[in-house]
Parts: structure tokens; sequence; C-alpha cells
């Protein structure tokens, strides 16, 4: 695998889109070759399996066609899309990989943790991020953000996750707060209550010496 594999994480609003394609534009500046992707989604089938999850219309989903179908999109995702360009050596920027499932599945929905971990391996044949940017937010700040964001008639509604309720979205963040205390090598937590432009100065900086490091090997 010649490429690098880095992804976004955080709780809904948090700003992880915004940040990846600044930094997406910022890396493509000083030359290298970079794919934007994101989860659930990022190829055909997976897109279709994000409508399912995503649509209000579903709420009778059970937790476990909820952890198989973000499985399932993330198989199809890495196998006919992120691997192939890790392998031309490109920069593969993911927004939320498998600790969204350990954050959402197991902390926010209670479905046990090795189960999520051992579905996810599977499906993702051990792909790991060599980096994760975590933009951590308080809850009341980033439900504020999405809200103003669903205002905005251009963008969508909230989805089903979205609209899962205050208590939920604690335990998510909990989630991902425990998952960064256990593997501070690969999580840079970032401070997402900030502006744009201080936090997407903070990630190039880690990312441009990541990259310096990883392509000089
Ligand atoms: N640092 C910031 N300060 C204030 N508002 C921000 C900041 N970063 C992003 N926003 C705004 O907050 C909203 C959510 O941002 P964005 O879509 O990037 O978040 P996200 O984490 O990708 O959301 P989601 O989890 O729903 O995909 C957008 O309206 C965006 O313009
Ligand atoms: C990958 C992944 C995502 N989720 C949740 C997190 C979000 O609420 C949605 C995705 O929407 P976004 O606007 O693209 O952030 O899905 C999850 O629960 N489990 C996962 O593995």
């Amino acid at each position: 695998m010649k490429g690098i594999f880095i992804t976004f994480e955080g709780p809904d609003g948090a700003g992880k889109t915004t940040q990846l394609l600044r930094l997406a534009k910022e890396l493509q500046s000083i030359g290298h070759e970079i794919v934007v992707t994101r989860e659930p989604g990022g190829t055909a089938i997976s897109d279709k399996i994000r409508s399912i999850l995503l649509s209000p219309d579903n709420i009778e989903m059970v937790d476990q066609t909820e952890v198989l179908l973000y499985a399932a999109s993330r198989a199809q995702h890495v196998h006919e899309r992120i691997l192939p360009a890790l392998d031309a050596g490109k920069v593969v920027l993911c927004d939320r990989f498998i600790d969204a499932s350990v954050a959402y599945q197991a902390y926010g929905l209670g479905v046990e943790a090795e189960m999520v971990r051992a579905i996810n391996q599977f499906a993702s044949s051990g792909l790991q991020a060599t980096r994760t940017y975590l933009l951590d937010i308080p809850v009341e700040v980033s439900q504020d953000r999405l809200l103003q964001r669903a205002g905005q008639s251009a963008h969508a509604p909230l989805d089903r996750i979205e609209l899962k309720g205050f208590e939920y979205h604690s335990r998510v963040r909990e989630g991902f707060h425990h998952i960064a205390e256990e593997q501070p090598q690969r999580i840079t937590v970032v401070n997402a209550n900030r502006a744009e432009d201080e936090i997407a100065r903070e990630i190039l900086t880690d990312c441009k010496r990541l990259l310096e490091q990883y392509f000089a090997l």
C-alpha cells in the first residue's frame, strides 16, 4: 500500500466536511493526489445503503440491521474505492470510518463494542487509518449548527441519526473520547468549537508533518 489513509471523525455538525475539504485543497495545492470520500457512501452501492440508513422513514430499523448496513456500505467502499486508491499512492481523506460505528452503534445504541469491531474488521479487511482527526465539540453547539444548516433551504433536513435525542448524542461524544484515549498515536483530538481558520491551520500543520514523514520512508 503506497498511499495514506486519513479519516475525520466526530459528532454530527462538528465541522468534519468543512475541514476535510479545506485540507484537501491545501494538500492538492502542494502536489498531493487526493481522494475525498465519505461514509456511509463513497460508491454507488454504498450510497444506496446510505439512503436506507439515514432516511427518517426507517424509524423501525433494529440495532443489528443498523450495525450490519454500516458495515456493508463500508465493505463495498473499502474494496471498490479506498484500497485501489491507496495502491495507486493517493492520499485518501475519508469523512468517518470504523470509529463512527464504535461511537454511534456501540456507545450510542449499546451494541457490544467487541461485536461491532469484529464485524468491521471483516468488512474492511483490517484497514485502519494512519491518522484520524477527531473534531470534538459540545453536543449543544453541534446541534445548534445542525439546526442552522437544516434551516438553510439548499440543505437536506435532519436525517434519522441526527434526529436522535441529546442523551444519545452525548453518549456518542463520550464514546469518541474513550476511543481517542485508547489510541492516542493514531487519533488527534481537535477542539472544533473555534473559528474555521484556526482549526484548519492546526490540522494542516499536523498533516503536512505526517505526510513528509510517511512519504520519506
Ligand atoms: N468552526 C465552525 N464554526 C461555526 N460553524 C461551523 C464551523 N465549521 C463548520 N460550521 C458550520 O456548521 C455546519 C456543519 O458543518 P459540517 O457540515 O462541516 O459538519 P459535519 O461534521 O461534516 O456534519 P455532519 O456530521 O452532519 O456531516 C455547517 O453549516 C458549517 O458551515
Ligand atoms: C460511518 C457511520 C456513520 N454513522 C452516522 C453518523 C451520522 O449521523 C450519519 C452520517 O451522516 P453524515 O452527514 O455523512 O455525517 O451516520 C454511524 O452511525 N455509524 C457509522 O459507522
